[in-house]
C-alpha cells in the first residue's frame, strides 16, 4: 500500500495523515472523503462516501469527482463554480468550495475541502505513482437544502448559493455578524442557520425583535432588572441577554434600537459586561451576536439616528440577503417547497400560474410568496393551483412589479402608480425620506398615496 504524506497540513489532519495507504487514510474520517488524481478520476473512497454518493451499488472508483456529485461530464468550473481541485493544484495547498451536490437522497448543499497528499519520506515508488494525488473530504450541510424537502433554508440561485456559502464560512467563528436584506428575505432563518452551524449549536437561541418592545421595555427586557428598579418590578428578572449565556442572542430591527440602549449594548460589547436595570453587580455575559436589519444603518448613521461606533462593532461581518426579485430562479423550488410545508397532499400548480408567479416582483419578499400560496391553496380547494387563484398577481394594483420587472406596456401614470406601490413596499415606514428620495415633497407623496387608495380600494398597500 502506498504510503501517504499530505502538503501542507491543518492541524487536525495532521494527526491522521501520515504512513498511511488511501483506505487506511480515508476510513479515518466520518465525512464522505475520496483521493482524487490530477484528471478528477477517483481513486479510492471511504464508506461515507460510497453510501452518500453511491451509484445504486455501481463502485465510485474509476469515475469522476464531478461525474458522482455533479452528474455532469465536466468539472464544475466549466459551470461557473470555483473548483477547489483546480485551487489546490495551482496553488500547492488547500482549498475549499461551497458546491450543490446530488446525492443518494438529493440534492444537498456540500462544502468541499481538497489537500494536496504527496508520498511519505519511506517511500519509492514508479514516476506514475508519483503523479500528485489530492485528498476530498465533504461536509454536507444541516443548514438547508437545495431540495423541496427541506425544512430550512431553500434555494439554488448563483446569489442564493454564494449567501449560503458565506454564512457556512462565518458561523464556526464566534464572529458578530450583521444581517441586511428586505423585509421577508430570511433573515431570521439565516441567523437560526448560523447559530445551527456554529460550536454554540446546542445552547439556546434568543430571537428578539427590537421593533416589537416598547421603548421604556427594551433595556430590561434585554438586561433584565433588580426587584424594585422600577414602579411595578416586584421580583428581580432575567433579561434576554442572560437567557442567550452560551448561545446566540438574534437582534432583529436593529435600527430600531432607541440611542439610550443602543449605548448600553456598545458596552456590553466592548467589555462583555452589562448590569440589571437597578443593579449594580456587573454580569459577565457569554453570547455571540447577530443582528439584522432592512435599513440602511449608514444612512441612519449620517442622520445621527445610529450610533456610529455601534455601527462599526455590529458590522464587523455583513451579510447581504438577496431579494426574491434578483433570485427568480428559485421561485419554482420555494414554491414546491412552501406547497408542501402547508400541505401534506401534492399540489401541482399549473405552467400559467408559475408563469404569474416567476414574473411578479415580491416587495415582501419569500414571505410574500408564502402568502400567496397559502391564500391560493384555500381558493383551490387543495386541487392545481391555477391563475384564478391568484387574484393579487392577476390584478394588477396589489401586485406591482418593480420598474425593471413591469410585465407589460402600461400608461407612464399606471407605470408610476406601480413604481410607488413597490416603492412603499420598500420605504413606506419612512415617508420623509421616502419622499427625499423620490424628489417630491412629502405633501405631494401624501397625494399620491391618498390618489393609490383611492384606485385600489381598501386592500392597496
Ligand atoms: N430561503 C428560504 N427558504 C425557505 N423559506 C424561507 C426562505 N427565506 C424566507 N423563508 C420563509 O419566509 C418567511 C419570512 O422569513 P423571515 O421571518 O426569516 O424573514 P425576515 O427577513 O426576518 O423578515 P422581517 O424582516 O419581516 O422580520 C418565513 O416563513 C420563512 O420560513
Amino acid at each position: 500500500m502506498r504510503p501517504l504524506r499530505p502538503v501542507p497540513l491543518s492541524a487536525p489532519l495532521a494527526l491522521s495523515l501520515h504512513e498511511l495507504g488511501f483506505d487506511e487514510l480515508l476510513e479515518g474520517f466520518s465525512e464522505p472523503c475520496v483521493i482524487i488524481g490530477d484528471d478528477y478520476r477517483i481513486l479510492a473512497a471511504n464508506r461515507a462516501y460510497r453510501e452518500t454518493y453511491g451509484l445504486g451499488g455501481k463502485d465510485v472508483v474509476g469515475k469522476t469527482c464531478h461525474e458522482i456529485s455533479h452528474h455532469s461530464s465536466v468539472p464544475c468550473d466549466r459551470h461557473g463554480e470555483a473548483c477547489p481541485l483546480l485551487e489546490a493544484r495551482e496553488a500547492g495547498h488547500s482549498a475549499r468550495a461551497f458546491h450543490i451536490h446530488h446525492s443518494a437522497d438529493g440534492r444537498v448543499f456540500a462544502s468541499v475541502e481538497v489537500i494536496p497528499v504527496v508520498p511519505g519520506p519511506g517511500h519509492s515508488g514508479t514516476n506514475a505513482e508519483e503523479a500528485p494525488v489530492y485528498l476530498e473530504r465533504i461536509i454536507s450541510s444541516p443548514a438547508g437544502r437545495p431540495d423541496p424537502r427541506s425544512e430550512g433554508l431553500v434555494g439554488e440561485s448563483p446569489a442564493f448559493v454564494r449567501m449560503m456559502a458565506t454564512i457556512h464560512k462565518v458561523a464556526p467563528q464566534n464572529a458578530t455578524v450583521l444581517l441586511h436584506g428586505e423585509t421577508g428575505t430570511g433573515k431570521e432563518l439565516v441567523s437560526l442557520a448560523i447559530h445551527k452551524l456554529s460550536p454554540r449549536a446546542d445552547r439556546p437561541f434568543v430571537a428578539v425583535d427590537c421593533s416589537g418592545l416598547p421603548e421604556n421595555l427594551i433595556e430590561s427586557e434585554l438586561f433584565g432588572h433588580e426587584k424594585g428598579a422600577f414602579t411595578g418590578a416586584h421580583t428581580r428578572k432575567t433579561g434576554l441577554v442572560e437567557a442567550a449565556t452560551g448561545g446566540t442572542l438574534f437582534l432583529d430591527e436593529i435600527g430600531e434600537l432607541p440611542l439610550p440602549v443602543q449605548a448600553k449594548l456598545l458596552r456590553l460589547l466592548e467589555t462583555n459586561v452589562f448590569r440589571r436595570v437597578g443593579g449594580i453587580e456587573p454580569l459577565h455575559a457569554n453570547i455571540r451576536l447577530i443582528s439584522a436589519t432592512h435599513r440602511n444603518l449608514l444612512a441612519m448613521v449620517q442622520a445621527g439616528s445610529f450610533r456610529q461606533d455601534l455601527f462599526y462593532r455590529l458590522n464587523i461581518f455583513p451579510v447581504e440577503l438577496p431579494p426574491l426579485r434578483e433570485r427568480r430562479e428559485d421561485i419554482p423550488l420555494l414554491v414546491s417547497s412552501i406547497l408542501s410545508r402547508l400541505s401534506a397532499a401534492r399540489i401541482s400548480v399549473s405552467r400559467e400560474a408559475l408563469a404569474l408567479l416567476k414574473r411578479h416582483s415580491y416587495p415582501g419578499n419569500v414571505r410574500e410568496l408564502r402568502n400567496i400560496l397559502e391564500r391560493a391553496l384555500i381558493l383551490s380547494d387543495g386541487h392545481e393551483i391555477t391563475p384564478d387563484h391568484l387574484p393579487d398577481l392577476v390584478d394588477g394594483l396589489s401586485s406591482p412589479a418593480t420598474p425593471s420587472g413591469v410585465p407589460r406596456l402600461v400608461s407612464l401614470e399606471e407605470a408610476e402608480r406601480q413604481y410607488l406601490s413597490w416603492a412603499l413596499a420598500q420605504k413606506g415606514d419612512d415617508l420623509p425620506e421616502l419622499a427625499k428620495i423620490l424628489g417630491v415633497s412629502l405633501r405631494t407623496l401624501y397625494r399620491k398615496i391618498a390618489d393609490l387608495r383611492d384606485l385600489s380600494g381598501p386592500s392597496a398597500t
